[in-house]
């Protein structure tokens, strides 16, 4: 029934970290986020401008190496090492995912922990599982702000993801099911090969769809009243014309659930907004500024 609006939870977090970059700059430590970019992903390209076009808002230095694609891999692993040894950097994104002779696992744990502003090195990936997080991946902690501001608390109730990716599925999961603010939900990870999924999800008040399936959840997936947040972003061809839908079928869900995420305009904005969030939580942590993060 009700649309949670991501584009404005997201202008509102991006004011908030407007406000923390002018206090770290008052104090001499002007924040800057590099974006890494090395793939033939078509959407990489426009999703890494968006992300400058971000730090240009809310006034964040943002830095972008291009890396040739058919480069060698060690173009790629030199140009993390620069960043992490450039003290004027304090995040640092490489966009995922990157070409095929590249190797992923290394350039996850090549990132400096302390500028991993996705939350995907080795080092991250363990505090937040063992309930210490640094850094919160962007898409899941944006996730928990929306269901924050549809007045959702997870606590208690029975939370279903479906799909199990290191970059949604899984720390989604770990983040309702622990400890703290936005968690304490009874949790199950589903994923496309679940026998029965329909009963699983049909217990949830709370479905998170991140198989990457376009329209993969349908009405008869979702009881009446549940909060469906569709984190898919998928380009395919309707009535002969490219149209961008989510993981779960919209139009039919939304007259079903009590709160769902549109795509666009709800999860993906939040990724991008917990990102600048990440970046000056890393900056005043490498600096020592306090700031009031929003
Ligand atoms: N290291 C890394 N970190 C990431 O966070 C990461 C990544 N790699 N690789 C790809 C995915 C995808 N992703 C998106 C974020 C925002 C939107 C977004 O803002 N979408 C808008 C508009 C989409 C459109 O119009 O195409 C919306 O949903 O309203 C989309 C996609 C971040 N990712």
């Amino acid at each position: 029934m009700t649309d949670i609006d991501g584009n404005a939870v997201a202008a509102e977090i991006r004011s908030g970290v407007a406000d923390c970059v002018e206090t770290l700059q008052a104090e001499g430590v002007d924040p800057a986020l590099a974006t890494v970019l090395m793939s033939d992903d078509p959407a990489s390209e426009t999703y890494v401008s968006m992300k400058q076009n971000d730090c240009e808002e809310v006034g964040m230095r943002g830095i972008h190496v291009d890396v040739d694609n058919d480069a060698p891999a060690e173009e790629l692993y030199d140009t993390i090492d620069d960043l992490n040894a450039d003290d004027g950097v304090h995040g640092i994104l490489v966009q995922m995912p990157v070409v095929d002779h590249v190797d992923t696992r290394r350039v996850l744990r090549s990132v400096n922990p302390a500028k991993d502003v996705d939350g995907f090195h080795p080092e991250n990936v363990g505090r937040l599982v063992a309930g210490n997080p640094r850094f919160k991946p962007c898409t899941p902690h944006g996730i928990q702000r929306l269901l924050a501001s549809a007045d959702v608390d997870p606590e208690g109730k029975e939370a279903v993801v479906v799909g199990r990716s290191d970059i949604v599925g899984k720390p989604m999961a770990n983040l309702l099911f622990g400890r703290g603010e936005g968690g304490n939900a009874t949790t199950t990870v589903c994923h496309s090969r679940t026998d029965d999924l329909a009963s699983h999800t049909r217990r949830a008040d709370i479905v998170v769809a991140a198989a990457g399936i376009p329209e993969f959840i349908t009405a008869d997936m979702v009881s009446e009243g549940a909060t469906v947040i569709d984190v898919g972003i998928n380009r395919i061809e309707r009535d002969g014309e490219s149209t961008l839908v989510g993981d779960v079928d919209y139009d039919e869900v939304h007259e079903k659930a009590g709160a769902i995420t549109p795509v666009p305009g709800g999860v993906g904005p939040m990724t991008r907004a917990m990102l600048l969030y990440n970046t000056v939580k890393a900056a005043s942590e490498q600096h020592g500024v306090e700031i009031e993060l929003p």
